[in-house]
């Protein structure tokens, strides 16, 4: 049995799929988790989970409404407090974070940024002496935090955000103060209900002098009774389209008084007397963003892969139309447009997961050497962070949304719990840097690698960039994925070249800097595509070429063909520069075949995710199939079906009807 999920009693179609599975999902599970041991971690911590009956939902979320939600996860969240520790490694946060997916969700909680940004902020900005009086609590829980940067008025633009801390030597203290409505912080998760302290970024100014953004640990509300303290105005910003299950909140300040040491100075420093010690690099305090952004192609291919769970096993019950046989309705699966709309997200969401691993790991490198003093790594990672948050979660959003139209009718119903996925993954392209912003500040390292060559100096280039000072050459498609590689290598060198001859005509022609860039920013942010779907592209063949176990590797190179023919025909307007329209025409057929080739394994190579029930929350994506019955059962526990007359229809619809007939 090398579909480990196969189980007596399942629907008979998915039982086929997983029969045909020319591989071990657990062997697969391993690859795509990074190592046996955490894919083996995962599938006991779900065990385990399974044990304590308190952690299973009390109704499906989608029938909750807000304020069920929250107090669902806070129910949840202190009955998982006493068993932290049976459940999982509290030190590593791969494991906190399977914990939460599994239980909690995906709509948000009072830890959503606890772990994801308050706790990172601390290790990353606070001094040891900080870190010895906060660090503990906040991991031992003792204290709940969040990140609350953004303003009504600014997100993006960093240096515009208008929230002071004024520093007076007087009293060795700072006075944290809102001067407008814009500058009130919005947007930070758990902040409105939930958090009692927030990392607050604002303004520093000492002496009337503005030194911009920088963190400091700020206690919000009484340990004892939670009340906002004196000074602060607190509160929760209303629903939104997803991820209703968390309190992003508002945040004023009048006139609050903090000590000096609440200022996280790992970096830099503000003296008693006032001195300021400027931080090693300028942009050291952004690192809780990039941080997350390291994650967010891991994270995002997981939500990607959560719809496209849901959307293959369903698409091999779902029966519907004709194809050679006329006795029996075929599997929507095997039609070519099904596979077609849904397997290159499949290869997408493998491509991102490796390439997260990488991100992850550089980013933990990056702590290590700045912590050492070493900040040379913070510009490449910035780049390269910046460019793949935006493109994954743009090509999440549009693997989702593909994966919900791909199961029909019972796709748009929360049964299918896409929706939910969807809504919460597209959140990516807005949080953490707005998506074009972030594609432009990439772009500003392509543009000075560009400058670097053309001034000889292409010995300067950072990691993955050594391909811009590199001729064109003759691509020989039959080569295999690597001249796939080439194809957009030379599309991404020109786009890069093209995009900085322009900002740099346009300068020449009298424009300045800035104007020039807004009217080269459409190139630009191009550019910053290709460039990066290169680099997902490489991590991805990389990482297959390193697999030696035979059968993993062959379906994995399967993934791989689906990919790079899919991702060439999807620049096809770039490709044509280097490559004929006669070659693109045999690119399409190899897709076509490339599907073909993938079909048996579709199911298993979803499975090996090895994604709970309890997680998936979704009727349509149950493991064993059972779609239609669970439809049924799920429609007659709707809300609306505990009565069989509404007390509107009394109320308005009867004497309506009633009046009509008179
Ligand atoms: C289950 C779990 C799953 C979890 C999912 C659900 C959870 C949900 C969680 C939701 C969580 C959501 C939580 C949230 O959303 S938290 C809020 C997130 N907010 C943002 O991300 C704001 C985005 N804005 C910025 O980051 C800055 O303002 C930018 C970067 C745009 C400009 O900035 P600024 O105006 O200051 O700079 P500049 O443009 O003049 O550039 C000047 C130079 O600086 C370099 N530079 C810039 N930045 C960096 C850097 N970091 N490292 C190294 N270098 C950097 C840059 O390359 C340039 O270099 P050069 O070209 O001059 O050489
Ligand atoms: C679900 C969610 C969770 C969040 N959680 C947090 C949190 O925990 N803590 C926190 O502090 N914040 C949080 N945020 C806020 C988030 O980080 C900001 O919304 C984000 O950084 C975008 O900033 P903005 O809203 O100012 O967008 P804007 O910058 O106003 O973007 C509006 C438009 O202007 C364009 N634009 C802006 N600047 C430029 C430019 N220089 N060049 C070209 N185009 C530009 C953008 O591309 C976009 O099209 C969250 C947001 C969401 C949606």
């Amino acid at each position: 049995m090398l579909n480990k999920s196969i189980m007596d009693g399942d629907n008979p179609d998915l039982t086929e799929e997983r029969m045909k599975g020319a591989f071990d999902t657990d062997k697969m599970a391993a690859v795509i988790y990074g190592s046996e041991k955490f894919a083996i971690r995962r599938r006991e911590i779900t065990e385990s989970i399974s044990r304590i009956p308190q952690l299973a939902d009390s109704k499906p979320f989608s029938f909750m409404t807000r304020e069920e939600k929250i107090s669902e996860s806070c129910r949840k969240l202190s009955v998982l407090s006493e068993h932290w520790n049976q459940l999982i490694d509290t030190n590593n946060e791969e494991e906190a974070l399977h914990l939460y997916r599994e239980v909690l969700g995906l709509e948000g909680h009072a830890f959503s940024l606890h772990e994801t940004m308050f706790i990172p902020s601390l290790v990353a900005q606070a001094n040891d002496e900080q870190q010895e009086k906060w660090l503990g609590r906040a991991k031992r829980r003792e204290i709940i935090g969040c990140y609350a940067q953004t303003e009504m008025g600014h997100g993006t633009n960093l240096r515009a955000l208008e929230t002071t801390a004024t520093y007076y030597p007087s009293t060795q203290e700072f006075i944290l103060h809102t001067p407008t409505e814009t500058a009130l912080k919005w947007w930070p998760g758990a902040l409105g209900k939930s958090s009692n302290y927030a990392v607050v970024v604002a303004d520093l100014v000492i002496r009337d002098t503005h030194y911009g953004a920088h963190p400091f640990m700020v206690q919000l509300r009484d340990e004892k009774t939670h009340n906002p303290l004196p000074g602060i105005t607190v509160g929760d910003i209303g629903p939104k389209m997803a991820f209703n299950g968390a309190d992003n909140g508002f945040l004023g300040f009048n006139q609050y008084k903090l000590p000096r040491d609440h200022m996280l100075m790992r970096h830099s420093r503000v003296e008693e007397n006032g001195t300021y010690t400027k931080p090693p690099h300028a942009k050291i305090g952004y690192s809780s963003m990039v941080k997350v952004r390291s994650r967010m192609a891991m994270d995002q291919g997981l939500f990607m892969v959560s719809a496209l769970v849901i959307a293959v096993r369903y698409s091999a019950v779902r029966r519907q139309g004709f194809l050679d046989d006329k006795s029996r309705e075929v599997k929507v699966l095997d039609y070519q447009t099904q596979q077609h709309r849904l397997f290159p997200s499949i290869a997408r969401a493998y491509a991102f997961i490796f390439c997260g691993f990488e991100t992850i790991q550089l980013y933990d490198q990056l702590l290590i050497d700045v912590k050492n003093g070493d900040t040379s790594g913070m510009s490449d990672l910035h780049a390269l962070t910046s460019g793949l948050k935006s493109v994954v979660t743009h090509q999440t959003g549009e693997g989702i949304e593909q994966a919900r139209m791909a199961c029909g009718g019972h796709g748009y119903s929360m049964a299918s719990y896409i929706s939910e996925i969807y809504g919460v993954a597209i959140g990516g392209c807005t949080y953490e840097g707005e998506n074009m912003v972030m594609l432009l500040q990439l772009a500003r390292y392509l543009v000075k690698s560009v400058e670097l060559v053309k001034t000889g100096k292409s010995k300067e280039l950072g990691p993955m960039m050594n391909y811009l000072a590199e001729p064109d050459t003759q691509i020989d498609l039959t080569s295999g994925p690597e001249a796939y590689v080439k194809v957009f290598q030379h599309a991404a060198r020109r786009q890069v070249w093209k995009a900085t001859d322009k900002f740099h005509q346009l300068m020449e022609s009298g424009q300045s800097r800035d104007i020039a860039w807004n009217n080269s920013a459409v190139e630009l942010t191009r550019a910053s595509r290709l460039h990066t779907r290169l680099y997902i592209m490489e991590t991805f063949i990389r990482r297959v070429s390193s697999i030696s176990d035979v059968s993993i590797k062959k379906v994995l190179i399967d993934l791989v063909n689906v990919h790079v023919n899919y991702e060439v025909l999807d620049i096809g307007t770039y490709a044509l520069e280097h490559v004929s329209s006669t070659q693109l025409d045999s690119i399409r057929s190899q897709l076509y075949s490339s599907l073909d080739t993938l079909r048996p394994n579709a199911v298993s190579l979803i499975d090996s995710f090895q994604i709970s029930d309890m997680q998936l929350r979704s009727v349509l994506g149950r493991r064993d199939g059972h779609v239609y019955t669970n439809l049924f059962e799920w429609a007659k526990a709707s809300p609306l079906n505990q009565t069989h007359v509404l007390p509107s229809v009394n109320q308005y619809l009867k004497p309506m009807m009633d009046k009509a007939k008179l």
